[in-house]
């Protein structure tokens, strides 16, 4: 089974690039929404509240991903810790959603990493091609503000990625999202049906 792992800086459109394959029957899977699985597990809420402090529960015992994430991107070795705790378990659940796909008999799969550093990375998942979303910082900034999040968290969060010309070189197809969404999908649908016929 092969995987196609999409990247890209917050704001990119990894998400939109995810949603056109989708639409055409691939099985994807977002690790953030796999990191938000992990922080409902009690032994990975315990090592956050050990190395954050007490105040990233709120009192029914669930991680405030509010506060988590105040403290967790303020530098990065506090980013480092993060992923230390929580990345063994997006791992294991990745590697279930995997094999229930494998099993399932899919030829290919779509695994969207909004933090990728390397190639060497644990979560690259052995991936067959790279797609790397690219745009401009501000551009990125503003689509994630008009999303709903605020500025200061969007920077600070970019500020704990690599940039796009590190996307660049670690990827195997770049996308650049400069354009409406619609352009977006339609590159990626060229590129689908290229990559389709190519590797079958
Ligand atoms: C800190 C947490 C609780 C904040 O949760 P929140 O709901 O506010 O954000 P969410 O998880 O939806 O992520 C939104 C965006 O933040 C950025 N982001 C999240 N984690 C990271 C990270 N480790 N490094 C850099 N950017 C990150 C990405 O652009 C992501 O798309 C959460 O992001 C988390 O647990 N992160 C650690 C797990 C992880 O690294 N996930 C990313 C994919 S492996
Ligand atoms: N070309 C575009 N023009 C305008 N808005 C766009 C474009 N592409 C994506 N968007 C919007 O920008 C926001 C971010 O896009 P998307 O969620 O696909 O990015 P992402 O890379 O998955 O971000 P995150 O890291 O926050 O998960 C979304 O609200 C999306 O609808």
């Amino acid at each position: 089974m092969r995987k196609v792992l999409v990247i890209g800086g917050m704001g990119a459109g990894k998400s939109t690039v995810r949603g056109v394959l989708a639409q055409d029957g691939v099985p994807a899977v977002d690790l953030d929404a796999l990191g938000h699985e992990a922080l409902e597990l009690p032994e990975v809420r315990a090592a956050l509240a050990d190395c954050f402090g007490p105040e990233v529960l709120d009192a029914a015992g669930r991680v405030s991903r509010a506060t988590l994430a105040s403290r967790a991107f303020a530098s990065s070795q506090a980013t480092g810790r993060l992923q230390a705790i929580t990345w063994p378990t997006i791992g294991r659940l990745l590697g279930a959603r995997l094999d229930a796909w494998e099993a399932a008999g899919h030829r290919v799969v779509v695994v969207e990493h909004s933090a990728l550093r390397d190639r060497d990375d644990p979560l690259a998942c052995d991936a067959d091609v790279i797609v790397a979303v690219l745009a401009p910082v501000e551009q990125r900034v503003a689509r994630a503000v008009a999303a709903g999040w605020p500025e200061r968290e969007v920077r600070r969060r970019i500020a704990a990625q690599i940039g796009d010309e590190q996307r660049a070189c670690l990827a195997d197809v770049v996308f650049n999202n400069t354009g409406t969404p619609a352009q977006l999908a339609a590159q990626v649908r060229t590129w689908w049906h290229h990559y389709q016929a190519e590797r079958g």
